[in-house]
């Protein structure tokens, strides 16, 4: 099965969110055919042949406020789905359009905005390279360093990770089940001990091993955020001893069904850590995958991955064209 299949199939709440939310505002004010003195948007070779008589919707300011609506409640935030909004409405105005021209327009729209931060994680000539991962609990940075390392490994990379959230037992085995899957070393530290410790352990090690990659999953509590923002700090701090250029990345991981909660997550980690990139998890339980738009059209950091599942290959590499038709719901 291809990605974009799996995407479409996975997607499905976000994109039945839209795709419903555009056949309504279709079907609202539906005329068959053009009225007497409007010009159509002339659909294409198949739309001729598929579609000319599909119902059709004037594009007037009515119309955009619907469509407005329809893209805040896929969690797009108000400043895109405006933007966006204004962008479908040019050259359209005045015109009818139907909602495979309207669906089609808009993944056209979706795939401008995330083109420009799609970016695989650079991979650099620098031995170990240092990612640090961070994010809030819960939101997938355990098994997002899982996916990783497994892939990476199967790629013929080595691997390191280390389980930077010592206040956490729980994270700290299940990256001990993904590190024995995957045949990655895995260090640990007893519970409550000191995470840039472990951090310093970890990187002389990959370094004595000649590892490609060390990945460092960090604590996620943000109820003490001061508290945080001096471990994460500490980290790097002590991380730098061994190599000045460390951490290579900082990957903040997102959990999409807090929806428009993952922007003000973003403005948070960007005050606490460096972040260089975004892995978005969970697209696939919820209708708000429409805030991966927001986060791109707002920050432009990189999205370097997004997971759809909990199993290994359910974290691909962020392809916009996919996604925004995955999103849309479009054929
Ligand atoms: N459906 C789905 N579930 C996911 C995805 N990524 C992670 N999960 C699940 O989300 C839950 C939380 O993921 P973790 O990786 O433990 O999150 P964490 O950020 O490490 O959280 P803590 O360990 O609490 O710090 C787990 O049950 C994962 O299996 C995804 O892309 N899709």
């Amino acid at each position: 099965m291809s990605f974009l299949k799996k995407l479409r199939d996975r997607m499905f709440r976000s994109s039945d969110k839209i795709g419903e939310g555009l056949e309504a505002l279709v079907a609202a004010d539906a005329a068959p055919e053009a009225a007497a003195g409007e010009s159509a948007v002339k659909p294409g070779l198949l739309g001729r042949i598929f579609g000319a008589d599909e119902p059709r919707r004037l594009v007037d300011d009515a119309m955009l406020e619907s469509l407005e609506d329809v893209l805040i409640g896929a969690d797009m935030g108000v400043e895109t789905a405006t933007r966006v909004t204004a962008n479908i409405a040019e050259g359209r105005f005045g015109k009818r359009v139907s909602t495979r021209e309207l669906r089609a327009a808009l993944a056209d729209e979706i795939t401008r905005i995330m083109q420009p931060v799609a970016r695989p994680l650079p991979i650099y000539a620098q031995r170990p390279q240092v990612v640090l991962v961070v994010g809030v609990n819960g939101s997938g940075k355990t098994t997002t360093i899982g996916k990783l390392a497994s892939q990476f490994k199967a790629a013929g990379k080595s691997v390191v990770i280390a389980a930077g959230d010592t206040f956490r037992a729980a994270a700290v085995e299940q990256l001990q089940v993904w590190g024995e899957r995957a045949g990655v070393p895995v260090l640990t530290a007893p519970e409550g001990s000191d995470p840039a410790s472990l951090a310093f352990d970890a990187l002389t090690k990959a370094q004595a091993d000649g590892a490609d990659l060390l990945l460092i999953d960090t604590a996620g509590r943000l109820q003490n955020r001061a508290d945080l923002m001096e471990e994460l700090a500490k980290i790097v701090r002590v991380l730098r001893k061994k190599d000045p250029s460390a951490p290579h990345n900082t990957l903040l991981v997102l959990d999409a069904t807090t929806g428009q909660n993952a922007v003000s997550q973003v403005e948070i980690f960007r005050k606490i850590a460096d972040v260089t990139g975004l892995v978005m998890t969970k697209l696939d339980g919820t209708a708000k995958g429409g805030v991966l738009v927001s986060l791109a059209d707002k920050f432009g950091l990189p999205i370097h991955a997004i997971g759809v599942g909990e199993q290994i290959d359910d974290l691909a590499p962020f392809d916009p064209e996919d996604f925004a038709k995955a999103l849309v719901g479009q054929e």
